[in-house]
């Protein structure tokens, strides 16, 4: 990703278009609001490149509509992906809104009584209600002075959480999805369905037999420079753990170092696939250098490749990361066993927070009697109500670790141009890479074995597929939480235990599938789940409302959910109102 093809924010200066003196009046303060708004979001927002996100104010203010084309048109130009209308006044509705197609829409109406601003929001979303083009509705709890400069706490709240989404929504259109290989193990999330992707998500599939990496390892079709180099930071950051394997099947350290070799390959191979790379085309393969423009890819594995050749854990868990042997810099969205609905699931994750995400399957719930049961403790604190095991063999982003640190030593996931030296490598030191699980990985690998520390917040998020619905979100706000070491060796030992470990509990609400930590794990739709740190589900609940995804489970308060106005028409029932706004209005790029 580079800045250049990042969308841009509009923002719309609307005004009153009587001249001879209400204009006029107006031209400045409506401007400035504008200006306001151009700063505040540059100084708080950031592109998954860690540059400043970019807004456009257009040309004059709108007062006719031959302003608002005008103002179309320039920010067709400058590649804006999402507006963001503001007014301290009454003006035209319908001839001044934004219709420009697929692009999310918010209007910030200024509560000031000198002029209607509110007056014009009320009338402009009627506008969108009625036109069917839904629009995000911002308007202060306090009356402001009309010289009054400043962005109420409230409005800076659904600003940033309108354009966090938007443009999430904004930098996924027209790039890919690129599978390397096909259904992984009959898992219904890696049954790619591509009208979702085209229809929902404004993006492209793209396709790769894994025969691909095997001729590129073969061919020595990579950068040999950046190989080397690859190696060698393999070699010294990446320990290897225990050997589980019984004797039998256990490899020489001769058939090891190959592996290693064949396993870093697959990781250059695949950043390639994904993103393309000039120094294939330096070497004389112009078309691998192109790439697939994928912002998400998954690696389907097992089995058949993973049954003779070394498994994809390696190269998922770096490419995850935030660093790798050229340094800190920004994670690649890279699923295991090509679950697309997992990939869709951590690239939200991913555009809405800057962190990299953690790939796991939800693979046991543990209640506080069973854990007394087999170890003779029982669970205290966060946990007493019982925890989920989060665990899955590969695309587990090394920042899941826990090992990067607040400003007060709380554990954090960071956006990479957060992340410091230390931090990278306390990750690297907190990971061990024993040899796959031969039972499941014939052709071996390296597992990423951690344990996440505790004490995080965190999000899980899942997209799932439903006939006859078509895709829902579900998510889930809580946190990670350590266990005496002695659990979780215990639980751990039961399962799998060279794969990533993070022991999660939900906040629970004491209703439906918050009833308690069981009724989470029973109503997740799916085998696996994304997450990474912090509590952004009303960000998550944003950005499903712009792509018409309806959300099925969640733990966010209501009042820090932020919908278009016009899902209000659609009854009191917020959850149910989802459903029917999101029905009736169909896929964002239907
Ligand atoms: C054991 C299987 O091979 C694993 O891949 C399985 O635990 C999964 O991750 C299925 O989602
Ligand atoms: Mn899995």
């Amino acid at each position: 990703m580079n800045k250049s093809n990042l969308p841009k924010i509009g923002i719309r200066p609307t005004i009153d278009g009587r001249l001879g003196g209400v204009r006029e009046s107006l031209e400045e303060q409506t401007m400035e609001m504008a200006r306001t708004v151009k700063t505040f979001l540059e100084e708080n927002l950031k592109y998954p490149t860690g540059e400043a996100v970019e807004c456009v104010i257009a040309d004059s203010t709108i007062g006719r509509v031959k302003e608002a084309a005008d103002c179309a048109e320039k920010f067709v130009k400058e590649n804006v992906g999402l507006s963001i209308t503001v007014t301290p006044c009454w003006c035209y509705g319908s001839e001044t809104i934004d219709m420009t197609p697929h692009i999310p829409k918010a209007i910030w109406g200024f509560n000031g009584t000198e002029r209607p601003g509110a007056v014009y929001l009320a009338a402009a979303l009627a506008g969108h209600s009625q036109k069917g083009v839904p629009a995000f509705s911002i308007y202060s709890h306090e009356v402001q002075e009309a010289g009054d400069k400043s962005i109420p706490q409230d409005v800076q709240e659904k600003l940033l959480k309108f354009s966090k989404s938007g443009l999430a929504v904004a930098t996924m259109k027209g790039k890919s999805y690129l599978s390397i290989g096909s259904v992984s193990m009959g898992i219904a999330g890696s049954i790619v369905d591509e009208n979702f992707f085209q229809e929902f998500l404004g993006m492209r599939n793209e396709y790769v037999d894994m025969s691909e990496v095997s001729r590129r390892i073969e061919e020595n079709i990579f950068d040999q420079a950046e190989y080397e180099k690859a190696l060698a930071w393999t070699k010294e950051n990446c320990v290897e753990g225990v050997d589980l394997n019984t004797e039998d099947v256990q490899r020489t350290p001769q058939e090891k170092d190959k592996i290693w070799e064949q396993v870093v390959k697959m990781t250059l191979i695949c950043k390639d696939l994904m993103c393309g790379n000039p120094e294939l085309a330096k070497a004389g393969f112009g078309e691998e250098a192109l790439g697939h423009n994928a912002i998400a890819a998954g690696f389907q594995g097992q089995r058949q490749w993973t049954d003779f050749k070394p498994n994809g854990d390696f190269m998922e868990a770096i490419l995850n990361s935030s660093f790798d042997w050229n340094g800190i810099r920004n994670p690649y969205m890279m699923a295991t066993e090509n679950d697309a609905l997992n990939a869709v699931s951590m690239l939200f994750g991913y555009l809405l927070t800057n962190q990299a995400q953690v790939f796991c399957d939800v693979r046991t719930f543990w209640s506080a009697d069973s854990v007394e049961r087999v170890t003779g403790e029982r669970l205290e604190g966060l946990a007493e109500n019982g925890i989920i095991h989060l665990i899955n063999s590969g695309s587990a982003t090394l920042d899941g670790t826990g090992q990067q640190s607040d400003a007060d030593g709380n554990p954090v996931m960071k956006p990479f141009w957060d992340i410091t030296e230390e931090e990278k490598e306390k990750c690297l030191q907190n990971t061990q890479w024993p040899a796959a699980i031969h039972e499941y990985f014939r052709g071996g690998g390296y597992s990423s074995q951690f344990l996440t520390k505790g004490g995080m917040p965190v999000t899980m998020a899942r997209i799932n597929n439903i006939k006859g619905v078509g895709p829902v979100l579900q998510l889930a706000e809580g946190w990670s939480v350590d266990l005496p070491s002695h659990v979780h060796k215990a639980l751990d030992q039961r399962t799998n235990e060279t794969w990533p470990t993070t022991w999660f509990v939900p906040r629970l609400t004491g209703e439906g599938a918050f009833k308690d930590v069981y009724s989470v794990m029973a109503n997740w739709g799916a085998n696996h789940g994304a997450f990474s740190f912090g509590h952004y589900g009303e960000e998550l609940i944003t950005l499903a409302s712009m792509l018409r995804i309806p959300v099925c489970m969640h733990n966010v308060d209501t009042d820090k959910i932020f919908r278009p106005s016009s899902w209000a028409g659609h009854g009191m029932d917020a959850e149910g109102a989802d459903y029917r706004a999101c029905s009736n209005y169909g896929p964002l790029y239907k």
